[in-house]
Formats: C-alpha cells, structure tokens, sequence
C-alpha cells in the first residue's frame, strides 16, 4: 500500500483543483495536489513540502481531513488528506497544467482519480451541513 498526502485550499468557498500534465502517470485526471512522505518525514511535513515543491505557495496544516483507501491502477493507495492555509506566495504548478477553482457541487463534474471521490463526497457533506 502506497501512503501518499493530498491537500484541500479553500479561497472564497471554493476548493482547489489540479490536473495532471501531461508527461506523468494519470496524466489529464484531477487530484487534490501533493505526494509521497520521504524517509522519515511526517505526513503533515510532506503536505507542506509538496506543495511547496508543487505549487509554489507556502502553507500550514489547519486539520486533518480524513483518509480514503482505494485502487489507483494496479497500485493500493492511502491518501491522507489534510486542510491547508495559503500563506503567502503565487501559484505556479509544476506537475500541473490546469487549477480550478470549484464550488462543492461542481466537484463530483470532474474526472478526479479514484481515491479522491469519496474524499470529495465527503467535503460536498460537510460543506452542505455547514450551511444550513
Ligand atoms: N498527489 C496526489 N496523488 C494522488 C491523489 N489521488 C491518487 O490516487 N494519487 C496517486 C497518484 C500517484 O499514483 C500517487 C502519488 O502521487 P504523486 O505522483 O503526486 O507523488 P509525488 O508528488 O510524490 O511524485 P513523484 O515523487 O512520484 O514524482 O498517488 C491525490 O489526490 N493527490
Ligand atoms: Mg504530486
């Protein structure tokens, strides 16, 4: 089973959204950005550094979300998910070729990879209990 950390960012009630670029495995689906802890590294700190590395934007850990274990391929994934605050820096994806910016019902309209679907389920609940 292969752990790997994704990241929700919130701006003005909409969730963050990136599709992979050509070039690199799954290429054209949509994912909640980040990647694989390193050796040693706590799931918090490799959500910080991807998407450092992968975005260009320096955060902090807010909470954690939940977790979502599903077959990616012929690969077993653990995806850690993690609330995030944009701090400061711009946006410039690396491994990404388009962003976009959802409401919470427009998430379900994307081909997001499989391990992201019922995170994105979840979110859509919450989002939905918070408002009324
Ligand atoms: N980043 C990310 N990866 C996901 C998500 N859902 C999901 O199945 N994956 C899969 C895609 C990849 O097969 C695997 C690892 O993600 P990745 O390619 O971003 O890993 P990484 O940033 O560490 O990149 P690399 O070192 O392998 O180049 O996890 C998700 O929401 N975000
Ligand atoms: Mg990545």
């Amino acid at each position: 089973m292969l752990t790997v950390t994704a990241a929700l960012i919130r701006k003005e009630g909409r969730i963050l959204v990136a599709r992979r670029r050509p070039g690199i495995s799954h290429a054209g689906r949509w994912e909640f950005p980040g990647g694989k802890p390193e050796q040693g590294e706590s799931p918090e700190e490799a959500i910080v550094r991807e998407i450092e590395e992968e975005m260009g934007i320096m955060t902090t850990v807010d909470a954690y979300f939940g977790e979502s274990i599903a077959h990616n391929g012929n690969t077993n994934i653990r995806l850690l998910v993690f609330e995030l605050t944009w701090e400061r820096g711009e946006l410039t994806p690396v491994d990404h070729d388009r962003i976009d910016w959802v409401r919470p019902e427009e998430l379900l309209g994307y081909d997001l990879l499989e391990p992201d679907v019922p995170i994105a389920r979840e979110f859509i609940e919450r989002e939905e209990a918070h408002r009324t």
